[in-house]
């Protein structure tokens, strides 16, 4: 692959109080603006102003943490990137949404509010919610299975893509001297009946800037893989070593080019969280001085949900206990798990050292040194197959955020890997991906 002319994507990946799980104990962390929209619209701004592609939202329609120790409270995503769509004019906006926990037509409304409020700038981060919480929130018996929870969201995607297609893109008209609002000979039902949903359309709304908001997804089963390989347009994903995130892109990339998709329409983002220092020694400090701020009930309760097996009966420094691990159960068809997993099997370490190597970013990779150090992580995963970009995930705010843009982007930007300007203002113009013609205006175009 030529690097020539390559540029990374950058986006901030805002989790509330910073993505170490004690960073919000931190002495430079503000917790108590943990729901202040200004604290993001801040945050959101000095990313527009470092050039960053888009800021990205997770979330679930659940509290799964542990109220008594994590500061992950949080909006809604379509309302908080709302909010910041207001406050900012070019950096994207991707939040997560459950195909699992909603219904089609709603969320196709959300999406494209917001695409249409910011001017083109929306993402769509497609989950299928791997939290079983969440199904007594919704009157469900139990959390569906995997496979289903997949096929659900084909389905729904399916149904959102042609709503959001529903209006061609000229039938908006608004013509007073006519008295024509809109050609209604281009505005479409959809008349959709499938296995899960039954859905008339059109939609309420005419199409959005960018046609359909920027389809996002982060599985990396082989369910979501092959989700991923025919539908997304950028891939979340987390990786350990550059060897599983090298194998991971050629996958991905390789099943979207037999799909006949363009490999290059498709941004593979790794996750990233810097500690960054002026030595590495006073990098490793500060990663130190956060981990220490660590309560381990919290991290076992974190492991459990990501490995499906409670350790608090268990001596912290004693080995993790891999033979209770059961990695032919249902969490052990999600990416994370095994990644868990594989760091038991890896390094072997104690529990108290594996839960403080998951509390800085949940199984991201986390990189410990000076601005020069991250730049050549960042530089050799991107240049060696291994990234089209990261979510940069700030171990805590606002203060890991400063330091990677004054500290780390201007070193990207004189390697040439990263753009100086906007080159446009739409998140695809950010990403480099085309604008989707309408379904309908394609079928109208061929029947004529
Ligand atoms: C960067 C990143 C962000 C994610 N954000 C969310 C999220 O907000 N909500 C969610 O339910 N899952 C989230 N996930 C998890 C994935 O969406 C997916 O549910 C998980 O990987 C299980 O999918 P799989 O079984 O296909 O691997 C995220 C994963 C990554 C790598």
């Amino acid at each position: 692959m030529s690097n020539a002319g390559r540029q990374l994507t950058l986006n901030l990946f805002i989790y509330p109080g910073g993505h170490h799980e004690a960073a919000w104990r931190y002495k430079e962390s503000e917790p108590e603006r943990v729901l202040d929209i200004r604290y993001y619209q801040e945050l959101a701004r000095k990313a527009e102003a470092a050039k960053f592609d888009a800021v990205f939202l997770a979330d679930g329609p659940s509290l799964a943490e542990n109220v008594r120790y994590s500061s992950r409270v949080r909006f809604e995503p379509v309302t908080w990137l709302t909010a910041i769509a207001a406050a900012t004019e070019k950096i994207g906006l991707i939040g997560t949404a459950s195909t699992t926990y909603n219904e089609p037509y709603n969320l196709a409304r959300l999406f494209a509010s917001l695409d249409h409020i910011s001017g083109g700038r929306a993402g769509w981060n497609i989950v299928t919610t791997s939290d079983a919480g969440a199904a007594h929130n919704f009157g469900l018996p139990e959390h569906p299975p995997h496979g289903e929870r997949y096929e659900k969201a084909r389905e729904f995607l399916d149904v959102v893509t042609r709503l959001w297609d529903s209006w061609e893109d000229d039938a908006l008209l608004a013509d007073p001297r006519s008295g024509v609002f809109a050609d209604a000979g281009k505005v479409h039902r959809i008349d959709h009946v499938g296995k899960h949903y039954r859905v008339r359309g059109p939609l309420n709304i005419s199409r959005s800037p960018q046609g359909r908001p920027v389809y996002v997804q982060a599985g990396s089963s082989e369910d979501g893989r092959s989700f991923a390989a025919q539908f997304a347009e950028a891939i979340f994903t987390a990786h350990q070593t550059l060897q599983s995130a090298q194998e991971f892109y050629c996958d991905i990339k390789a099943r979207a080019a037999a799909l006949g998709r363009r490999p290059e329409h498709l941004r593979i983002l790794p996750g990233i969280s810097p500690f960054l220092g002026s030595t590495e020694a006073e990098a490793k400090r500060l990663e130190e001085e956060i981990d220490d701020l660590i309560q381990p009930a919290a991290s076992l309760d974190q492991l459990k949900r990501m490995i499906g097996v409670d350790l608090g009966g268990y001596d912290l420094d004693g080995p993790v206990p891999r033979h209770i691990i059961d990695t032919n159960g249902p969490k052990g068809l999600a990416s994370r798990f095994q990644l868990v997993v594989d760091i038991v099997d890896r390094e072997n370490p104690t529990i108290r050292q594996l839960i403080r190597r998951l509390a800085g970013a949940r199984g991201h990779r986390v990189v410990v040194g000076t601005p020069e150090h991250v730049a050549d992580e960042i530089q050799g995963w991107f240049e060696q197959g291994a990234a089209d970009g990261f979510n940069v995930m700030p171990p805590y705010l606002t203060g890991g955020f400063d330091a990677f843009v004054t500290e780390v982007v201007p070193i990207l930007r004189k390697r040439g890997l990263f753009r100086q300007e906007y080159s446009g203002t739409t998140l695809r113009d950010h990403y480099g991906l085309p604008r989707p013609d309408s379904l309908f205006a394609a079928e109208q175009r061929r029947s004529a």
